[in-house]
């Protein structure tokens, strides 16, 4: 079959050096949820030396399942020889590298690979698709490897191929594979390219959302089964920012079928929860406007109101932009139309809705957003993916009622009727305790913001702030590598600012994720992976696993990461590791 023995170290087994040698630990506390001390712990262990490739970067390392444990083959790549950087295959289970050198495919008497480094490649059932990449000039064609026949072929797709780019990423999701961003023969790239490995076809999905800035060299790894993570990459500068390219979410299936097309939805990443918003409902008249004014007079720093819109007139004193924006009925169509609006409904013969950016205005100044909608609204809420608390402001009596509604003295008789129409019906899903947490009869109105005060105090599901004691931000770095070990991303070397490769690694904790698509993602968490010095030693067991960029990794199993070559600034390096990571 072709496949020559490389002569191999195998030094040091996982279980002979897994054992006893306890590594590192570190601790992240914050005020959360709980609002007290969370710890997260991990101990790595290095695990062994497993044979070596040839000195090389840029290359791709992708697993392959057969059984238990995975083939992991190795391709093109830079090296400080040109020889030998075609395949190589590490069989976990012989714990041994090997090289292939594929069949030759019958049309050309010869393997049909080109030698390249930056592309990406997906691993699908048996086979490997290799994207693009570099050699001396940005590559555009698709090759795929038969794990099987140990043979490459360069199949006919349907649809367009991506362009021509290198340092992109392709990640797979069941049959699918997605590629993002890269850079082309001009530009660092943005796009968003699917390769359906069913139908042998490429396309290009309806991408919701606002996009990340083009980018090169990050790292994109699958979370939730549902979403892709993009951190970091290089563009003019190292990046430091956050993205999730949400495939398979609700959102996004939600979007699916509506539009009948294939849709991707971009959301940011934003560290840190945001407190739990606050949705308040209730017949007009009832006092909910008064009752938040209280609140949001006594307590500004704490609570934001979510300005919706609207296309009812404005009343004497109201103001746009504070009260409401209030706008003409097709452009609110449009913008709804747009996925800008987190819900909206027909009240009383006129549109209003609350837009995302509306909720998101007041969650970026760090305060708890207050939502006064309909019923209709609080429905939508409720399906959508904001997780807000939801109380409902009952009168005393339908008399009073309108007793409050006539002496505002603000809607004309017709408008009197009608509001006080839906109230019947609205009244009626008062006690619906699978949409409502809270029902608050707002008699004495001082008695009853006294009681919101207690509810709102209460919700110990509301986390108070976002802080994290431990304030962390790491700087933005390219040519970095990623794996995922239970929610959390762990970051490890690349290059940052002024070039230097880096042997730090950074966890970021995906376990709180909130939200999402249409709007931000929020409740990560950084944390500082290991002390340097605790990592130092630890890397001290493999001499050779330096500062290094370029490099690749890929998970052996839930909690096995092997970790192979790169490049340290001088030279291309050849050691592969296991990093075994316990979570306790
Ligand atoms: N507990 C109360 N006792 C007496 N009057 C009240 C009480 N609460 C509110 N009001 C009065 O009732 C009227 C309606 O209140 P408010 O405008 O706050 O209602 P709303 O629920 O916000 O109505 P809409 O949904 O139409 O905006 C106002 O004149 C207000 O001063
Ligand atoms: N579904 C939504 N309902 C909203 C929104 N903003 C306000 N409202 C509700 O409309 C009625 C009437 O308000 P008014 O200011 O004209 O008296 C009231 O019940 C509000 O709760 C919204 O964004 N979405």
């Amino acid at each position: 079959m072709g496949i020559r023995d490389q002569q191999l170290t195998t030094a040091l087994t996982i279980t002979a050096v897994a054992a006893g040698i306890s590594v590192v630990a570190w601790k992240v506390s914050r005020r959360g949820r709980d609002k007290g001390e969370k710890q997260i712990k991990y101990s790595l262990q290095y695990a062994g030396v497993r044979g070596s490739l040839p000195a090389l970067y840029d290359h791709t390392l992708t697993p392959i399942f057969t059984g238990e444990s995975p083939k992991v083959y190795s391709i093109g790549g830079n090296g400080t020889s040109a020889a030998h950087l075609e395949v190589w295959v590490l069989d976990s289970a012989l714990n041994k590298w090997e090289e292939i050198l594929p069949a030759s495919t019958p049309d050309t008497g010869a393997s049909v690979f080109v030698k390249r480094a930056r592309h990406a490649a997906a691993g699908v059932g048996k086979a490997i698709y290799v994207i693009g990449g570099y050699t001396d000039k940005t590559m555009g064609d698709v090759l795929k490897f038969d794990t099987d026949k140990e043979q490459w072929s360069t199949p006919s797709f349907l649809g367009d191929l991506p362009s021509p780019r290198s340092s992109h990423s392709a990640t797979v999701v069941g049959k699918k594979v997605y590629v993002f961003g890269g850079i082309g023969e001009k530009a660092a790239l943005n796009d968003v390219h699917i390769l359906d490995t069913d139908t042998n076809t490429w396309s290009t999905p309806t991408v919701l959302g606002e996009p990340p800035a083009p980018r090169y060299s990050h790292s994109a790894v699958l979370v939730n089964d549902d979403r892709i993570i993009i951190y970091g990459g290089h563009n003019t500068s190292a990046l430091d920012d956050i993205w999730f390219l949400e495939v398979g979410t609700p959102h996004v299936k939600k979007q699916r079928g509506f539009l009948q097309k294939d849709v991707v939805a971009w959301s940011k990443g934003v560290i840190g929860d945001s407190p739990q918003p606050v949705v308040i409902c209730g017949p007009s008249g009832v006092g909910k406007g008064t009752l938040i004014n209280k609140l949001m007079k006594e307590h500004p720093q704490e609570f934001g109101f979510s300005v919706s819109h609207t296309t009812r007139k404005p009343r004497n004193m109201e103001q746009d932009g504070v009260h409401y924006h209030f706008t003409e009925r097709p452009d609110m169509e449009a913008a709804i139309q747009e996925g800008k609006f987190l819900e909206s409904a027909d009240v009383h013969g006129n549109l209003y809705g609350t837009s995302i950016a509306a909720v998101e205005a007041v969650a970026d100044a760090g305060k708890r957003c207050i939502l006064d909608i309909d019923v209709q609204g609080a429905e939508l809420v409720k399906k959508s993916n904001l997780n807000a608390l939801f109380i409902f402001i009952s009168p005393p009596s339908f008399e009073e009622l309108e007793a409050r509604l006539r002496g505002r003295g603000t809607e004309t008789e017709e408008q009197i009727e009608k509001r006080l129409k839906n109230a019947r019906k609205e009244m009626e899903r008062s006690s619906d305790t699978t949409l409502f947490d809270h029902l608050l009869v707002n008699d004495n109105i001082d008695v009853a913001y006294e009681e919101l005060k207690r509810i709102l105090a209460l919700d110990t599901a509301a986390p108070n702030c976002g802080e994290q004691t431990e304030e962390f931000q790491p700087d933005g770095r390219w040519a970095h590598s990623a794996s995922v070990v239970n929610s959390k991303v762990l970051i490890y070397g690349g290059l940052k600012d002024g070039g230097k490769a880096v042997d730090d690694m950074v966890v970021l904790d995906t376990s709180g994720l909130k939200n999402g698509a249409p709007g931000t993602s929020r409740g990560l968490f950084w944390t500082r992976s290991v002390p340097k010095c605790e990592f130092r030693k630890y890397l001290c067991l493999s001499p050779t696993l330096s500062p290094r960029f370029g490099h690749r990794v890929v998970s052996l199993s839930p909690t096995d990461i092997l970790l192979s070559g790169g490049f340290d600034g001088k030279q291309a390096l050849s050691d592969s590791v296991v990093l075994s990571v316990e979570e306790r």
